[in-house]
């Protein structure tokens, strides 16, 4: 694929601060049509923040966030809701829905367009087998392991066939199997639907494996871009720190955050 085409998402300028706390400080992205872009980055950088205002959730202080070169942020709120259709979203938490069953939950999104309940429960059974999960769609989340959870929620992501999806932290709070299993179902969806994906994590081993492009968030900013298979070669100094996990280096673990808030100072 050429990187001449212009971008499916790009990012401009987006900046974001909490009174005087400044989190996100002109941060730029481009992610190009059918790639996998993982950002990555400390705890409380900002990677929330930064797909929180590409939601809608959050209200950016500055920026753009350009969609197949539409500036979202200039959307009315239905405007942006009728685009969010088309997107496909896992939460960190996986945020099933307790009272609906598994089926109702993966498909909730068909059901909400007006799908008929057969078809509905059809398409959800299938995307579940896709997920590896067998004759559970009549089961309740409270009734799942937090894999099964994980690989429902996987399933709700996918079910209406987003071509942008968004993934939160997909492996947090799994065993070292069950992340393996959602890494290798990730990068089987990005190659089999050419979906445009852009995930938050900050596990390296999910990052190599779903990504084929890697953003390092450090100071507000995006610091470093690099093509995935350069993870264990290249030497940015602040990319090495935070991929072997060292406390010590040119992220400034202990007080960024007062640095930021000095940066913003008049
Ligand atoms: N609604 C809010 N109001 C005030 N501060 C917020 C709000 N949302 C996030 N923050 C602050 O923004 C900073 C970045 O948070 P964010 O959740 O984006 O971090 P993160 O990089 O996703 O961290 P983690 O990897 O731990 O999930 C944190 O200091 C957080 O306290």
């Amino acid at each position: 694929m050429s990187d001449n085409q212009v971008p499916r998402i790009s990012i401009r300028g987006l900046s974001k601060r909490f009174g005087e706390k400044v989190i996100l400080d002109d941060v730029n992205l481009d992610i190009m049509p059918g790639r996998s872009t993982t950002v990555i980055g400390m705890s409380g950088t900002g990677k929330s923040v930064l797909i929180k205002c590409i939601l809608g959730i959050l209200k950016p202080d500055a920026g753009e966030i350009l969609v197949d070169g539409e500036n979202w942020l200039k959307l009315s709120e239905h405007e942006h809701l009728k685009r969010m259709k088309r997107i496909g979203m896992l939460f960190q938490a996986g945020a099933l829905f307790d009272s609906l069953t598994v089926w109702e939950n993966v498909s909730f999104a068909l059901l909400r367009k007006g799908v008929d309940k057969k078809s509905a429960k059809e398409r959800a059974i299938e995307v579940l087998d896709w997920v590896g999960l067998h004759n559970i769609e009549d089961l309740m989340p409270a009734e799942l392991s937090g894999g099964m959870a994980k690989r429902v929620g996987l399933a709700r992501t996918i079910c209406h066939k987003p071509d942008i999806v968004f993934l939160d932290e997909p492996t947090t709070g799994l065993d070292p199997i069950m992340s393996d299993v959602i890494n290798r179902l990730i990068a089987r969806m990005h190659r089999d639907s050419g979906a445009t994906i852009l995930s938050i994590t900050h596990d390296m081993k999910s990052a190599a494996m779903i990504s084929d492009q890697i953003a390092l968030l450090c100071h507000g900013r995006v610091h470093r871009q690099i093509p995935s298979e350069q993870l264990d070669s290249d030497q940015d100094p602040m990319l090495r720190q935070f991929i072997e996990g060292r406390a010590e280096g040119p992220i400034n673990c202990s007080d960024w955050g007062k640095e930021m808030e000095v940066a913003v100072q008049p």
